[in-house]
């Protein structure tokens, strides 16, 4: 691997329910969009020319180098990757852009129009865990000129239906929401500011898939400027443009690809390093004869492993389909017994946890085999070439 890779190192279900998404996404139909919930133009913020101005910036940590004489005008349509190994100064970067992190020397300068709008694990702090879940979004929402707009809850509505958070859900109190339900609700507050530059840091990191696909659709339609610090190569490489490349010791390139292209560079330069390296190589042809032996059975054996991480993966995801029925038909009947008291919808939401637990751990199960054969079929396109 090349020194730069992992760029952080994602868990690996997650990096794999997140890769599956893609899969699944793009093996599924395409959603119907409702109109009524996009994010037209006007409902933007409307983001000025001096957008933000680093000049000579430099920060270091005693002898670790964060930015090193580092400037950049950020435009409009700007879509930013942040990349580089652990511990470089990714998270540092965006808290120096926010205005979090005092420089040691040089100058920014931010527009008047600029509104930050930034969602790290940290996420935004739940005060009141008593209040309802759409009170915390009605509380955040801001018009296009800043005014907050608590007073009508229409906007609220809007977003909590964009973000799929199920109507009986909205008057539940944050302390009763699932660990992924909190994280899709604070995304949301972030975005309820109606920022014109966005700052994600590792957003799909514990965000369920359908908040996953609300986020790219917003994004699809976001205008301002967007920097995104993640790990995760398919979600870069959807909503980015550019990439900042942390090089270490303060170097910083800016590379005009995806994250995919970026990496596939790395592997090809460290490829070049190692023929260089390891001379012409000249192979008798008796230990060629064995080694085309050897890999015609290893090739017969990843075939028939192929076959069989197929066969498997086609009986899970009919498997799930039924778990997800499963879940709808529940949940129609919690809507139906709203009057049935509190044993009855307790029973009823119990029997939903536990199909999502059902579901989730057979996604678990897909992923894996999922990921053996993507690696199976890789290998199998790297012989071919
Ligand atoms: N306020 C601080 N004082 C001293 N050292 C700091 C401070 N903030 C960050 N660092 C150090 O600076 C380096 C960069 O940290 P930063 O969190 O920005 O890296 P990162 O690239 O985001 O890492 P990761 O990918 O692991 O999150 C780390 O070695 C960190 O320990």
């Amino acid at each position: 691997m090349p020194a730069f890779f992992p760029l952080r190192r994602p868990r690996v279900e997650q990096k794999a329910r997140i890769e599956a998404f893609y899969k699944l996404e793009s093996s599924t139909k395409p959603r119907v969009k409702d109109p009524s919930l996009e994010i037209s133009e006007e409902g933007q913020r409307r983001l000025g020319g001096n957008i933000l101005k680093l000049r000579d910036v430099n920060l270091s940590f005693g002898e670790k180098k964060i930015l090193n004489d580092f400037s950049y005008d950020f435009n409009k349509g700007d879509r930013i990757g942040i990349v580089g190994r652990n511990g470089v100064g990714k998270s540092t970067f965006i808290n120096i852009l926010t205005g979090d992190q005092i420089i040691d020397s040089g100058n920014i300068e931010a527009g008047d129009t600029v509104v930050f709008g930034k969602y790290d694990q940290m996420g935004i702090p739940f005060l009141d865990e008593n209040q309802s879940v759409l009170d915390f979004v009605k509380q955040r929402v801001e018009s296009i000129s800043g005014t907050s707009i608590a007073e009508s809850p229409q906007e609220a509505m809007k977003m909590l239906k964009q973000f799929e958070f199920p109507r009986q859900r909205w008057s539940e109190r944050v302390s009763m929401l699932s660990g992924g339900e909190r994280r899709r609700l604070q995304l949301l507050a972030v975005l309820a500011k109606r920022p014109n530059f966005l700052i994600l840091d590792e957003p799909t990191n514990d965000i369920d898939l359908d908040t996953l696909r609300a986020l790219e659709g917003y994004l699809e339609e976001f205008k301002g400027v967007l920097v995104v610090v993640s790990h995760d190569r398919l979600f870069t490489d959807k909503v980015t443009n550019h990439l900042f490349v942390f090089e270490g010791q303060g170097v910083v390139k800016d590379y005009l690809g995806s994250l995919s292209d970026y990496a596939e560079c790395l592997v090809e330069q460290e490829k070049n390093d190692e023929a260089s390296s390891s001379g012409s190589g000249i192979v008798d042809s008796e230990t060629k004869k064995a080694s085309y032996k050897e890999d015609k059975e290893k090739r017969l054996e990843r075939r028939n492993a192929v076959k069989k991480l197929k066969r498997e993966l086609g009986k899970i995801e009919p498997a799930i389909d039924k778990l997800k029925s499963k879940v709808v038909e529940l949940q129609a009947q919690i809507d139906k017994s709203a009057n049935e008291g509190w044993t009855v919808l307790a029973d009823l939401s119990q029997q939903v946890e536990k199909v999502e637990e059902e579901i989730e751990a057979k996604e678990v199960e897909w992923l894996d085999l999922a990921e053996a054969l993507e690696k199976l079929e890789d290998e199998e396109n790297v012989d071919a070439s």
